[in-house]
């Protein structure tokens, strides 16, 4: 990668070590800033502890360093699952209206944050589930609420960790066109883990392909090759057809794919 790269987050010789057993072995990787970076690889590779590591949630060793404008990042993140009590007696205002009201919730939820709560679920068009409650949600109804919650601090750097695990092909194409247009209109940068390799040639302009260490990162037409995936998952992997990868220029201002696409 070009030495130039703005980035949002670097990783630098990422050394973790769990119950005796290494799980990653000095990592060294670059999530461009305004980018949609995929973190790709086989089951137990490390790419849920680099997360924790990163929203410092577990001890590593070595370094991450994530910049952005203001001194503080903020760091949204949308979890893989959430484990809760389905008959928790919480509509979705109240649920997204819990980190800011003051007063109970027994009292209601103030209008302002109804609306705030509407606005947000707007943006990842599920606006309908304001007043259902969380327990009944569907999984995908329950991830754009879990992405509204995120949004809701305005971060720099969004992270998630399989958006489309549990989501229909449908619920899993609107979730990543939402997502798009709201990296586009915000401007922030997202960081994602994930195995559907379709979502990751659509959406992604930025790929880490992790295996313990990191065996490839580029752009997707120059990382996802069949070499590589051979490599990463030790089978031929027949989905993935350069003609059908996003144009790197269109999907991402982030320079390293610029400069790959100019190149
Ligand atoms: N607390 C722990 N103690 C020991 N080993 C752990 C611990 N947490 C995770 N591991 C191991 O670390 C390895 C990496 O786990 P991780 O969840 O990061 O992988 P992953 O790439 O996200 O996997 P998947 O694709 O299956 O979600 C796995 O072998 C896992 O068993």
């Amino acid at each position: 990668m070009a030495p130039s790269v703005e980035a949002a987050v670097r990783f630098e010789g990422v050394t973790v070590e769990r119950g005796g057993v290494l799980i990653l072995d000095q990592v060294s990787a670059t999530v461009p800033k305004g980018s949609c970076t995929a973190i790709i690889g086989p089951n137990g590779s490390g790419k849920t502890t680099l997360l924790l590591a990163l929203l410092g949630e577990i001890d590593y060793q070595g370094h991450i360093i994530v910049r952005c404008n203001e001194s503080t990042p903020r760091i949204g993140y949308v979890p893989q699952r959430l484990h809760f009590d389905r008959g928790m007696p919480l509509t979705v205002s109240e649920f997204l209206a819990m980190g800011f009201q003051k007063h109970p919730l027994w009292f209601g939820v103030a209008g302002v944050f109804r609306q705030q709560a509407r606005e947000r679920l707007a943006q990842v068009k599920a606006e309908h589930v304001l007043d259902r409650q969380i327990g009944a949600l569907s999984g995908g109804e329950l991830q754009r609420v879990l992405l509204a919650l995120a949004l809701q601090q305005e971060p720099d750097l969004l992270v998630l960790d399989e958006p489309s695990a549990g989501v229909d092909f449908q619920g899993e194409l609107v979730f990543c066109e939402v997502l798009d247009d709201l990296r586009r209109q915000k401007g922030f940068t997202l960081l994602m883990v994930s195995h559907d390799l379709a979502t990751v040639t659509h959406h992604a302009t930025h790929v880490i392909c992790l295996n313990r260490r990191v065996a490839a990162e580029g752009p997707p037409r120059h990382t996802l090759t069949n070499e590589n995936l051979t490599a990463i998952f030790g089978m031929h992997m027949g989905l993935v057809n350069s003609r059908s990868m996003p144009d790197d220029r269109a999907q991402c201002s982030a320079p390293c794919c610029q400069e790959h696409v100019d190149a």
